[in-house]
């Protein structure tokens, strides 16, 4: 207890720059603006894997050989399906469900239909980390064909995983464009260390609860807009400032008022951040080619306006915002699309908490009230 004499314990508030475990997962260099999974540099697997590969790699440490990759796609496409409940748990949400509350609830029901969700055992937590990187997009395109009022499509056999997300999302089968830059989005937010969202699902793994808990969680960490909601706020700011002329003003303004910029900013890249440019790239060209350029010319008017004025960089969220409503999906669903790629960190990272548990509980300073005693309540 503290007389507010004695030096304060020191507090690391919000955990920032704290190791809490080892990880072989990923590596992040804040300084370089580098990033690895399991050793590769996302801007190598961007160019030359898909998605299956690089869940297998956070899986396994290892890319697939060509034998290993058939194996695992025809596995994850086995668990794309919806199990029927989970159809019906969809079409009983409102139809304006906020689709991340939706996703949340509808991972937590998953696991009450998964006969294995109660099994400990390494190789059941496995299956179960590839049935839910399989099926959390088809249930965020669920989601979005029931906000619709669209029939819920099931996932149609020999499409790759990016390509069989756009059709269940769109009901047309997609272009080798869309594929791709699906495939892309999918590759660069599966992964990103010890942020909020992953380390909410390691903590309660860590307690040894379920991974559907631990990553029910997780859905609930990404949700906020400090984190993966970031990407929604973005296209709302970039559809009120509706034309680059008009961004220095809003800058001025939000700057003027202490505003957030939201889509700027790290709590690990002092410079740009790796994923950036790549999700700048194809947002340029996507908007191009839809004669849309303008939320793409908006976006880098913002990024040369509030760099040099904040010091902060545009990170994962800012281009990833454009490009997605390039690829036709609705704003809403944005942060969704996110998780349906951060699962495969998620779950990587709950299997390694799983292998090597220390539950985790750190402390606080204490601030309240020295002890006192009750006094009876008419003299209160
Ligand atoms: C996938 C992801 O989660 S990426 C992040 C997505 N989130 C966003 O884009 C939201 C906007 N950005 C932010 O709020 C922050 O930069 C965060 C949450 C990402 C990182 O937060 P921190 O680790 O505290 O960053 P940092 O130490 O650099 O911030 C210090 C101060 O810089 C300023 N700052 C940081 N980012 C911004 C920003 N985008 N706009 C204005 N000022 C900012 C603030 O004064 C901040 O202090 P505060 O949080 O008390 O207001
Ligand atoms: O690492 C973080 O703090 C945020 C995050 O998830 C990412 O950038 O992908």
């Amino acid at each position: 207890m503290s007389d507010g004499k004695e030096p304060k314990p020191d507090v690391s508030k919000g955990l920032k720059g704290v190791k809490a475990a080892d990880s072989s997962v990923c590596y992040i260099s804040g300084e370089e603006g580098k990033l690895l999974y399991r050793g590769y540099n996302i801007d190598d697997l961007a160019e030359n894997t898909n998605f299956e590969e690089v869940a297998y790699l956070l899986f396994k440490g290892e890319l697939p050989n060509k034998e290993e990759l058939k194996e695992f796609s025809e596995l994850m496409a086995t668990y794309q399906s919806l199990p029927p409940q989970l159809k019906e748990f969809v079409k009983s949400l409102p139809q304006d469900v906020i689709p991340m509350t939706a996703l949340r609830s509808a991972i937590s029901i998953a696991g009450v239909y998964d006969s294995e969700a109660e099994d400990e055992s390494t190789e059941a937590n496995f299956r179960k980390a590839i049935r839910l990187t399989s099926l959390m997009a088809t249930l965020v395109a669920a989601i979005r064909r029931h906000r619709d009022g669209k029939e819920i499509l099931d996932p149609k056999p020999g499409l790759s995983f990016a390509a069989n997300t756009m059709y269940m999302l769109n009901g047309v089968d997609p272009t080798d464009d869309e594929i791709k830059a699906m495939d892309l989005v999918l590759i660069l937010h599966a992964e990103h260390g010890f942020n909020a969202s992953t380390f909410t699902a390691r903590v309660i793994s860590a307690t040894l609860s379920d991974i559907y808990s631990a990553i029910t969680g997780a859905i609930g960490a990404l949700k906020g807009k400090l984190h993966g909601g970031a990407n929604i706020e973005v296209i709302k700011t970039l559809h009120e400032i509706g034309s680059a002329d008009k961004v220095e003003a809003w800058v001025k303004e939000v700057k003027a008022n202490k505003g957030k910029f939201m889509g700027f900013g790290h709590a690990v890249y002092q410079v740009e951040d790796p994923r950036a440019k790549h999700m700048k790239e194809l947002s340029k060209r996507l908007g191009n080619e839809k004669g849309e350029p303008v939320w793409y010319d908006i976006s880098e008017k913002m990024e040369a306006t509030i760099k040099p004025l904040i010091n902060k960089n545009c990170n994962v969220d800012f281009y990833s915002a454009s490009l997605q409503y390039y690829m036709g999906i609705p704003k809403e669903l944005f942060t969704c699309i996110f998780a349906a790629s951060r699962i495969a960190g998620w779950c990587a990272h709950v299997l390694e908490q799983y292998a090597d548990n220390k539950i985790i509980r750190p402390s606080s300073n204490y601030t309240g009230p020295d002890e006192r005693t009750v006094k009876p309540i008419g003299d209160r």
